[in-house]
């Protein structure tokens, strides 16, 4: 089954648009794991248990592995998603994209090397740079529009030419460029910032039913009425609402993996109060 259907499937049966966005930092590690070795996985292991039955994805970010060496940690603990937990999503966060001969390395590192079901990636350096992802029509390509930083407006509200002659920030025209020219296997969701609900309306308005991957929610401070008000679609979904720190440090105690699953139950909670 792929991607997009796997995704449809389980915001269904689990009656839940969020996603758990898995970041590991060991300094924030409760002390039961100080002397394991393995902590990075056994951390993130415990949480993917106690929060699968509340999500519909699982998000984790690259970046927060390899700089701890830790990328066979990584791949084990997406294996124990797939066993473990068939039928939810693995959302590789990674923000790839490079020329064609690169990308395509960076398309089997997510897929064959990783086996995550989705990555994140970065629009621009153009299409061709996100191609080899786009080509992989049974995986999901998760691509940056109007990300939830501070910073998003440096660049991506930059004015650009609108075909009637008029200017429209560049997010927008990434919007409707992607959702009319680059989703060909239907494969395409765009990453909009939760702290930004008018442009996850003005996205929202110019794509359709295209589904949203939304961090920024609890750390980041997002608002989660006005993310799903502005931006769910008709039928009350096409949203992937992510969670990291506010989920996985709930509680730096042993109860770590309860109150992240407390909190989990929260989010899905509140974002089913608007949908
Ligand atoms: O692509 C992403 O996941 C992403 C895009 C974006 O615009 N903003 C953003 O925060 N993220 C990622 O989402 C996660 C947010 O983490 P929390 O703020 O702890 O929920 C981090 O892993 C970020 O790298």
């Amino acid at each position: 089954m792929g991607f997009m259907q796997a995704l449809r499937q389980r915001w269904t049966a689990a009656d839940s648009l969020v996603c758990v966005g898995l970041d590991p930092e060991p300094s924030r590690f409760p002390a039961r794991f100080a002397d394991d070795p393995d902590a990075v996985f056994h951390f993130c292991r415990d949480i993917v248990d106690a929060t699968a039955e509340h999500v519909c994805a699982f998000k984790p970010q690259i970046a927060h592995f390899a700089a701890l060496g830790a990328e066979d940690a990584l791949q084990r603990l997406i294996a124990h998603i797939h066993e473990r937990h068939a039928g939810i999503p693995v959302i590789l966060d990674a923000k790839r994209g490079d020329i064609g001969s690169t990308a395509q390395h960076y398309a089997s590192e997510a897929f064959e090397r990783y086996r995550a079901d989705a990555v994140t990636a970065n629009p621009y350096l153009g299409r061709d740079s996100v191609q080899p992802f786009l080509d992989r029509g049974d995986r999901g390509v998760v691509i940056l529009c109007r990300t939830s930083n501070p910073g998003a407006s440096d660049l991506q509200d930059l004015p650009v030419a609108n075909d009637d002659g008029g200017t429209r920030p560049l997010y927008q025209r990434v919007a409707e460029m992607i959702a009319r020219d680059w989703n060909g296997h239907g494969n395409c969701m765009l990453v909009v910032g939760a702290t930004w609900p008018g442009q996850l309306r003005e996205v929202r308005a110019i794509v359709g039913d295209m589904p949203f991957l939304v961090p920024g929610v609890g750390a980041q401070g997002g608002d989660v009425q006005a993310v799903v008000s502005n931006a769910r679609t008709d039928d009350g979904s096409g949203l992937v609402v992510s969670s990291s720190r506010a989920v996985l440090y709930a509680s730096s105690g042993d109860d770590f993996a309860h109150a992240a699953a407390a909190a989990a139950r929260t989010l899905r909670e509140q974002i089913n109060r608007y949908r």
